[in-house]
């Protein structure tokens, strides 16, 4: 594919292709997404180029090495640890370990949640028989808001229904400390969605359909599977688009300096946040019914504050808990030691909480949560090194993951996939089954949109005759070695 336009966005007189029997594609966004469909493609022999605003591949999966080691600050569990999470080939191939944290019988709000502890905001450890308690009667509640739903024909927050759910059932009720943990519950379950429990559809919140296996950690990091799909794709980095043409017959993307680039068809990956808010110009106008797809659907937001150590001062856990009167207050560490050796905690924050810490300095936040690990530890030292994320503020994510809001429309995300013309989406919302907000739905909503549009290009140029339908595949996914779990 030639680059047609240098500056001014202006269509040359004379516009060619450089090889007129190869059809052509633009994929925009260099996450698992965009790199899953460009590489496929790539694969069956079709010209693909990827346009990526950042100076890193990855988008939404960061590992970073600044510890000396991998730090997953975006994506950091593989739901699904099993044969048939899209991802297992590639994980086999690239003999990726992975810590199983939780098996099969995990719930969604302690996907991560085997051995953990929980302390008060003055650094008492709560008794564990209470914690558990507690627990159980989380999911007793959650059990009684399927009632509450089925009781209403209108949607409302995950939150309401449990008022109600207590107002109904004083025994559930609880009290001081007791408080205090079923709040952290609340936490934990908003982690999941990176959103608030007010916000949560209750329609919705519990439809998805986990993979089986449990939840594992990948021990060194996502990266090596970002770099595996990367390979040999013609990749632009620092090329932010910010006008889709989309023509019969071709489509013209735009990226900020001007420069145009000109393709049969075009995927585009980035994250519902940059759709959110209108950061990419389409012509024509998207549909309507396209921009109720975009603003129907939930962004939420969760950042990490990854500190360094120069040697273990807490307990042998996977998490390290506190509990406050509120879900908002509540926080946790996870400890990555327990399944990479290396001494680094990971404060996890989620929600409107998550955008509150974008707003201090990265010293603020990493003092922030240094004083909550001095209580729980007076002995703690300071951080040798930390990395503070601010994903719900970045120009090239404006969040984390997408989630059902109160009183979306059923077709939400089918409207959302839908191509048009030679537009086709992929990206983690669009994904099937309800696999949004997860990395294995990401790559396999990558696969589909690189399929749909191997499909429409080949039947719409009629080049079924030199090239295949079903792309070979390569090393990496067809090694059989088993998954590498410890922790069984
Ligand atoms: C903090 C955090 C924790 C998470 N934890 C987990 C987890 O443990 N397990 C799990 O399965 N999932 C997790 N997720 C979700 C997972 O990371 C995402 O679902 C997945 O990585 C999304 O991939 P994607 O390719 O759809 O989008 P992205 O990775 O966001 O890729 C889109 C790309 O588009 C680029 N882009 C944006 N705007 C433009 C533009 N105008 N022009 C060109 N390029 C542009 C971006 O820079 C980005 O590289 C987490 C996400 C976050 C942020």
């Amino acid at each position: 594919m030639e680059n047609l336009i240098d500056n001014g966005g202006t269509l040359p007189s004379q516009v060619e292709r450089q090889n007129s029997s190869i059809p052509s594609v633009i994929v925009i966004g260099g996450g698992i997404s965009g790199l899953a469909a460009a590489r496929m493609l790539h694969e069956a022999s079709f010209k693909v180029i990827l346009l990526e605003s950042r100076d890193r591949l990855g988008g939404r999966i960061h590992t970073d090495y600044s510890f000396g080691y991998p730090v997953d600050l975006g994506a950091s569990w593989l739901h699904g640890v099993c044969n048939e999470n899209p991802l297992a080939p590639l994980i086999r191939g690239l003999g990726l370990k992975l810590y199983r944290t939780s098996g099969d019988n995990s719930v969604l709000y302690d996907h991560d949640l085997e051995s953990y502890t929980l302390f008060d905001k003055e650094g008492h450890q709560v008794p564990q028989q209470m914690v558990i308690e507690v627990g159980d009667t989380f999911k007793r509640i959650l059990e009684e808001t399927e009632k509450v739903r089925d009781e209403h024909t209108d949607d409302m927050s995950v939150l309401q229904a449990i008022w109600i759910v207590l107002d109904k059932h004083p025994e559930l009720r609880q009290e001081g400390l007791a408080y205090e943990v079923l709040q952290w519950y609340i936490c934990r379950m908003e982690a999941w969605f990176a959103a608030d429990a007010d916000m949560i559809s209750l329609k919705s919140w519990d439809q998805e359909q986990v993979l089986s296996g449990g939840h594992g950690l990948m021990v060194q990091g996502y990266d090596p599977i970002i770099k595996a799909l990367a390979k040999d794709v013609d990749i632009k980095l620092n090329h932010r688009v910010t006008k889709i043409s989309n023509g019969p017959n071709k489509v013209m993307v735009t990226v900020e300096d001007g420069t145009g680039f000109i393709a049969d068809a075009a995927i585009i990956t980035v994250p519902l946040g940059i759709l959110k808010a209108n950061l990419i110009h389409f012509e024509p106008k998207l549909p309507q019914w396209k921009v109720d797809a975009i603003s129907d659907l939930g962004f939420g937001c969760e950042n990490k504050i990854a500190l360094q150590f120069d040697q273990v001062f807490w307990p042998d856990l996977e998490l390290l808990g506190i509990v406050a009167p509120t879900s908002y207050a509540c926080g946790y560490f996870l400890n990555l030691h327990k399944a990479t050796g290396h001494p680094v905690l990971v404060y996890m924050a989620a929600g409107r909480f998550a955008y509150d810490l974008e707003k201090l300095s990265d010293e603020s936040a990493a003092k922030f949560v240094m004083l909550q690990l001095k209580k729980m530890f007076p002995n703690a030292t300071e951080p040798v090194q930390y990395l503070v994320t601010r994903w719900g503020t970045d120009p090239n994510s404006l969040g984390c993951y997408s989630y059902d809001l109160v009183g979306k429309p059923e077709d939400s995300y089918e409207r959302l996939r839908a191509p048009l013309g030679n537009l086709f989406f992929g990206g983690e919302a669009v994904s099937m089954e309800d696999h949004q907000g997860s990395v294995h739905g990401a790559y396999a909503a990558g696969i589909m949109a690189a399929e749909s549009c191997q499909r429409h290009l080949l039947e719409r140029l009629g080049y079924f005759d030199n090239l295949h339908l079903v792309p070979s595949r390569g090393a990496i996914h067809d090694a059989t070695f088993p998954l590498q779990i410890s922790r069984m």
